[in-house]
């Protein structure tokens, strides 16, 4: 199979963002079938009416639960999975609960996969798995390594697990653009955390690229990442708001929150020495080195090279124009521009 026609492919977290997005993506390919697999039966329902195509089924199941991952797995090709606990806050509080998801989770999938014979497992991550400072991005650091290490501990696997790794997705669910779009619909102040925080912005749609990409090209324990331009802050709020005729928004600094970082980072430094740059993307290759203890203790690396991290505040950064161009070409932002104009 070299092409995602006439496969079925399943999605973990597939009512998500970008589970959804990457359902539509898979139809318009014309995927054969695609399983979207998840916790919440209304979030199923409403997929299920907006979508209105037979070649979606929906499995009720939770990552924590291998029998229901089984359950929707079954002649599968392609598994996607996006499923994860991903909010910063929620983590924090509940730990616990983000390794059950997000690590022990990740691991079912593989097992699963790999024990039906599954062609391709692609990992979502993101770039608060590097240098992790909350739970959210060290459950997701661990994802990625518990990834890594299969690749590593089954040269024979039938399945080939890969991750990719994005940065901030714009208009995703609980992001700070939707806030900002219903804060000027409702005459309110903009809240800006810190002005000078940078983050990397980038589009669904074009993110789900990298994951079709991966499917047929990673080889076992690969590493994706999409580069990206970035913005800080401010930058975001006043082109949210120009996208909207506001030149002049009222902004109040509400101060960071809870395990926030002043930028992100797609790739530390010692990533950036292994990456190849394949144009959109960087690959770093799984480092496969035996871990068989003396070589790994006194047999390091010497050749000790010098790179930078590839992070948000090093890479392309935008400027208020630009940034409200990239706004306003998402499809969330003409819908709600239609309806105002009602
Ligand atoms: O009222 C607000 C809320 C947020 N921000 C800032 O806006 C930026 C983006 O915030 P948000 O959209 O909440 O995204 P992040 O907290 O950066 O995390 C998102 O992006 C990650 C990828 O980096 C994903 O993994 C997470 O799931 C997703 O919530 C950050 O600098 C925030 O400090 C504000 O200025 N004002």
């Amino acid at each position: 199979m070299t092409s995602l026609n006439g496969a079925t492919v399943a999605i973990t977290g597939g009512t998500g963002s970008f589970g959804s997005t990457m359902a539509r993506r898979l139809l318009d390919l014309d995927a054969a079938q695609v399983n979207i697999f998840s916790r919440d039966e209304s979030k199923q329902d409403e997929m299920r009416s907006a979508f209105d195509d037979p070649r979606l089924r929906f499995f009720l199941g939770d990552v924590r639960d291998q029998d229901s991952i089984e359950n929707a797995f079954v002649g599968v090709d392609f598994v996607f999975h996006a499923a994860a606990l991903k909010q910063v806050p929620s983590c924090e509080f509940f730990p616990d609960q983000a390794v059950k998801t997000n690590v022990e989770g990740s691991r079912n999938v593989i097992n699963v996969a790999h024990n039906l014979g599954i062609r391709s497992v692609v990992c979502l991550s993101t770039d608060k798995a590097v240098y992790p400072i909350n739970a959210m991005g060290m459950s997701k650091a661990l994802m990625e390594k518990s990834a890594q290490a299969f690749a590593r501990n089954n040269p024979g696997s039938p399945t080939t697990v890969s991750i990719t790794r994005y940065g901030n997705v714009m208009y995703s669910r609980g992001s700070v653009i939707p806030l900002f779009v219903r804060q000027l619909r409702e005459g309110k102040p903009l809240t800006l955390t810190e002005g000078a925080m940078t983050r990397f912005l980038m589009s669904l749609e074009e993110s789900v690229a990298l994951v079709e990409h991966a499917f047929f090209h990673a080889e076992p324990g690969d590493l994706f990442v999409k580069k990206a331009p970035a913005c800080t802050v401010d930058t975001l709020a006043r082109a949210t708001a120009k996208v909207f005729g506001i030149d002049e928004p009222q902004i109040v600094k509400i101060g960071m929150r809870h395990g926030e970082k002043m930028y992100e980072t797609l790739l530390a430094s010692e990533e950036m020495l292994k990456a190849t740059d394949q144009g959109d993307y960087y690959r770093v290759p799984l480092d496969a080195r035996s871990l068989q203890y003396s070589v790994y203790i006194e047999e390091g690396d010497t050749s000790a090279p010098e790179a930078e991290d590839y992070d948000s505040n090093n890479t392309e950064q935008m400027t208020v124009e630009q940034a409200a161009a990239m706004i306003s070409s998402l499809p969330e932002i003409s819908r709600v521009i239609a309806e105002i104009k009602k």
